[in-house]
């Protein structure tokens, strides 16, 4: 079981290769995401960008290449096929986007929660019959107890989803773009209703999407960008001088255990930063400017002479007079790499 200080989510170095015709295709290229328990998190990227990859290896319907996947003390790239089946049936529930996937079509609403429970085992008769009242009742969706999935809207479906995925008391709920298939408005709800249960529940729940609005609904929001973490969103509320209550998002680089960190893309853009750029270290902040080689309109754009201690303050004098961004701690920085390598400072 997981240890106290044990988040409930934790990847790190995370690499999934796919080999498809003799090309690989690396999916996941060292991810590192942790999630507390308790924690609601959304995972927000592109098409492309390796959140599906990652809610598979997480759900253990597929194994990492590399690295580290542990889930409420389970470990994804060591368990073998009974600890798995376990895993799948108690430790985690899934939502996925299709309804097909989620609900079986011939079951009403309360006998595809008493499947799920069925499946796992364990609880008497009448404690089951309460558990789906009682989880039917936290998604609002108790007047569908005895209708079958194909008569009921979209967003009902999807709640039902969720309690089914609840039925056998998760650590962890996952869920793949549970709003895919919804309205804006329909959208909206359901995440309200994954944030009430993580409130009432308490389980650690990890939403998987494309869609930006998500992070209205959580209090933090993970970008994906190329298999990797690249920054985080931070929501906060405080009372101001006025005792008006005031919402507050800080955006985040995240920074892994070897000091590489992601720019975001509108960075690297407004200052054209490519190939390589020039880092520098500030009593409180590292600043990153365009590497500009050749260039006559940058003062000093020479590199630090051999000889001597090449402290990365030093370093700092030499960029000085180059024009730039200055990334402190918050808000993110990064560069597309900005990951330091010793022997293009020298
Ligand atoms: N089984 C596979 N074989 C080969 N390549 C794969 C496989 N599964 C995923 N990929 C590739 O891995 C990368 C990440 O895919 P993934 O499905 O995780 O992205 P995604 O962010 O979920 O995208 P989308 O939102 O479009 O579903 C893509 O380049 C994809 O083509």
């Amino acid at each position: 079981m997981a240890s106290v200080s044990e988040p409930h989510i934790l990847c790190t170095d995370l690499v999934r290769i796919f080999t498809a015709d003799g090309v690989e295709v690396q999916a996941l290229q060292g991810l590192n995401l942790r999630v507390d328990a308790g924690e609601i998190v959304a995972v927000v990227g592109a098409s492309g960008s390796g959140k599906s990859t990652l809610l598979t290896i997480l759900s253990g319907l597929d194994t990492a290449t590399a690295g580290v996947a542990r889930v409420a003390g389970h470990d994804l790239l060591t368990m073998g096929s009974r600890e798995r089946v376990a895993y799948r049936r108690r430790t985690v529930g899934f939502v996925w986007q299709q309804t097909s996937r989620n609900l079986l079509p011939y079951l009403t609403a309360a006998e595809n929660i008493a499947l799920a429970m069925n499946v796992a085992g364990g609880r008497r008769a009448q404690a089951r019959a309460a558990r789906i009242d009682d989880l039917l009742g936290l998604l609002e969706v108790g007047d569908t107890r005895d209708r079958r999935p194909g008569e009921l809207s979209g967003g009902q479906q999807q709640r039902v989803a969720i309690a089914v995925a609840l039925a056998n008391e998760p650590l962890v709920l996952l869920a793949d773009e549970p709003t895919g298939e919804l309205d804006e408005s329909t959208s909206a709800a359901v995440l309200e209703a994954m944030r009430s249960v993580n409130l009432e529940l308490g389980v650690t729940t990890l939403i998987v999407t494309h869609d930006p609005g998500v992070s209205g609904h959580v209090r933090r929001t993970v970008q994906i960008r190329d298999g990797r973490t690249s920054t985080e969103v931070l929501r906060s509320t405080r009372v101001d001088e006025h005792g008006e209550e005031q919402h507050i998002a800080e955006e985040f680089a995240v920074l892994d255990r070897v000091g590489r960190l992601q720019l975001p893309h509108e960075f690297v853009q407004a200052l054209e930063l490519r190939d390589r750029v020039r880092l520098a270290l500030e009593p409180d902040h590292v600043g990153v400017w365009p590497g500009d080689e050749g260039r006559a309109d940058v003062p000093d754009a020479t590199p630090p002479v051999a000889g001597g201690a090449d402290t990365p303050r030093r370093r700092a004098r030499h960029a000085a007079g180059a024009s730039g961004i200055e990334s402190a701690a918050a808000p993110a920085a990064a560069a597309s790499e900005a990951e330091p390598r010793p022997e293009e400072e020298r």
